[in-house]
């Protein structure tokens, strides 16, 4: 889950996308780019690391004009090279660039269609490329030297004719404006909304509404699955439904842990369905552990905080911080490599031993994917003094790789796959274990917005709603991206393909 932005300003963008990817940042912390639009010509700055790190003052002031689309980075696909940090270019037609949130799961058939019959070449290993040059393909067909919205949004359907798997991305088309649009089944988010300034309006499209919260923007609604959003130079807004059936299923780990609280994703609050996720786990404990002798329940920081928040308030027992957060280490689940994701548990996290000495604690996730978390913390827990360590997740058992987005594509790699519930508190080392029902964690959800047909649960129950996923694919997935086939392949950074650092090479 990558974070995208895009603008179409009355005045210049480039510091409105710096901020607004600031506030993403929590959704990609790998690389960072933007691109922008001025008089005809663009100006892209993008690289490994945090936004913060990234632009200089001096790239700032290079990024002119008053429209550009912005990304940040977790990757799913391709490599950890500079090379495939996004915004991606392609020059025919037109200029167009791209920055995507997803993955997509038929990447390599398209990548051979666009060799074969598109004459088009991809230079790196992204998905990204693909889909920008999918795009660039159907609208260079109609090989008119000035397109219109309704052959932009014919591009569009084409897309979507020819791509499977979760995309919501931002498209910049060099002298006609920036699009937004979303695959069929909703799977990653994607909103906009507007500003109104002296001397006209702005439109903002962003993966989340907290981008446009932050920067004064009225978020008007979500982009509906399968349907593009245009801004075009003046200011105005076009939209049309590109897919032939589209149907919103969007993914639920948005809710469980990947968006922040204060974002509305498909007209759910995340902060509500997070307190929501919290009173039904309470429920549980109550009706299959209703002689329980938690002490106190304790959220490890930071996203299962809302959860535990309320689980704690049903339970009716003391809510306390237990851990202390280091502010300045990022998100640990989407750092690259399981050595780097270890060793930041222990630096991030800090008990405080009041709280722990001769008490039994529940200690409260939203959700438990590799364990690297949970056997750290119930190790610092006992070394701490507690009495009792008992663990609840917020979400149920994480026992399907993702293949729409979130970087888990090896089953083996997944704490839960092929165990049950006392397998997985045998190895964390809790002295109980209590697992969010499917079911309820679908009713806290979609109680904020019934008109939600369904959602991707995906990582929970291996069905992959848009069809396409088969056991050869999950098995080709995993030898090209289990941990250690990335470790030795990657080793440090980039590859054969990666332009960036050819050119940089003496
Ligand atoms: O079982 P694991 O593989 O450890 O993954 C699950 C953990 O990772 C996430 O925390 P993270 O540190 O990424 O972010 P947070 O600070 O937002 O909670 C999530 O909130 C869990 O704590
Ligand atoms: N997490 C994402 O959305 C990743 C986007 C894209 N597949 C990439 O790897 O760069
Ligand atoms: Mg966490």
């Amino acid at each position: 889950m990558c974070g995208v932005i895009g603008m179409v300003g009355q005045g210049p963008v480039n510091q409105a996308l710096y901020d607004g990817l600031t506030v993403l940042q929590h959704r990609g912390q790998d690389a960072a780019g933007i691109m922008t639009y001025d008089q005809g010509r663009l100006y892209l700055r993008k690289d490994n690391g945090l936004v913060r790190d990234v632009f200089s003052a001096r790239d700032m002031l290079q990024l002119r004009g008053n429209v550009g689309i912005g990304h940040v980075r977790y990757p799913t696909a391709g490599c950890a090279s500079s090379a495939e940090a996004q915004p991606f270019y392609v020059n025919s037609p037109y200029g167009i660039s791209l920055a995507h949130n997803g993955n997509l799961t038929n990447a390599d058939a398209i990548k051979r269609d666009l060799y074969l019959e598109d004459l088009r070449h991809i230079n790196t290993s992204s998905d990204s490329e693909i889909l920008l040059n999918v795009f660039a393909h159907e609208l260079g067909e109609l090989r008119k030297l000035r397109v219109n919205e309704s052959d932009i949004f014919g591009a569009v359907a084409g897309i979507h004719r020819r791509c499977r798997g979760g995309y919501a991305a931002v498209a910049m088309i060099n002298g006609y404006g920036v699009l937004g649009f979303r695959d069929p089944n909703g799977i990653r988010p994607l909103c906009f909304g507007r500003r109104d300034t002296g001397t006209g309006t702005e439109y903002m499209i962003a993966s989340e509404s907290v981008a446009l919260d932050v920067l004064g923007f009225d978020l008007v609604r979500d982009v509906a699955p399968g349907e593009a959003v245009f801004i075009d130079l003046h200011g105005r807004l076009h939209t049309q439904q590109c897919a032939d059936s589209p149907r919103l299923a969007p993914c639920i780990f948005e809710y469980v842990y990947l968006a922040r609280p204060d974002s509305m994703l498909d007209d759910v609050s995340v902060y509500k369905s997070r307190l929501r996720m919290g009173r039904m786990l309470a429920r549980k404990i109550q009706r299959e552990w209703a002689d329980h002798d938690i002490d106190v329940v304790i959220p490890i920081p930071d996203t299962s905080r809302t959860s535990a928040l309320d689980l704690a308030n049903d339970l009716n027992v003391t809510y306390r911080e237990g851990f202390i957060k280091n502010r300045y280490i990022g998100r640990t689940f989407i750092m690259p490599g399981q050595a780097v994701r270890q060793r930041s548990v222990r630096q991030k996290l800090n008990p405080i031993e009041l709280e722990f000495r001769n008490k039994n604690v529940l200690l409260v996730d939203d959700s438990i994917v590799r364990g690297t978390t949970s056997q750290q913390i119930i190790q610092m827990a006992r070394e701490t003094g507690a009495n009792k360590v008992y663990f609840a997740s917020a979400a149920p058992p994480v026992r399907y790789p993702n293949v729409y987005g979130i970087d888990m594509p090896a089953a083996r790699e997944l704490l839960a796959h092929g165990r049950d519930v006392e397998g997985i508190r045998r190895v964390i080392g809790a002295d109980g274990m209590i697992y969010q029902d499917l079911e309820d964690l679908v009713t806290a959800v979609r109680e904020g917005n019934d008109a939600i047909q369904g959602f991707d649960c995906s990582c929970f129950d291996g069905e992959y709603i848009t069809g396409d996923i088969t056991a050869d694919y999950l098995l080709a997935l995993e030898a090209q991206r289990a941990d250690e086939v990335r470790q030795a392949r990657e080793g440090g950074m980039g590859d054969a393909g990666d332009l960036a650092q050819v050119q940089a090479s003496p």
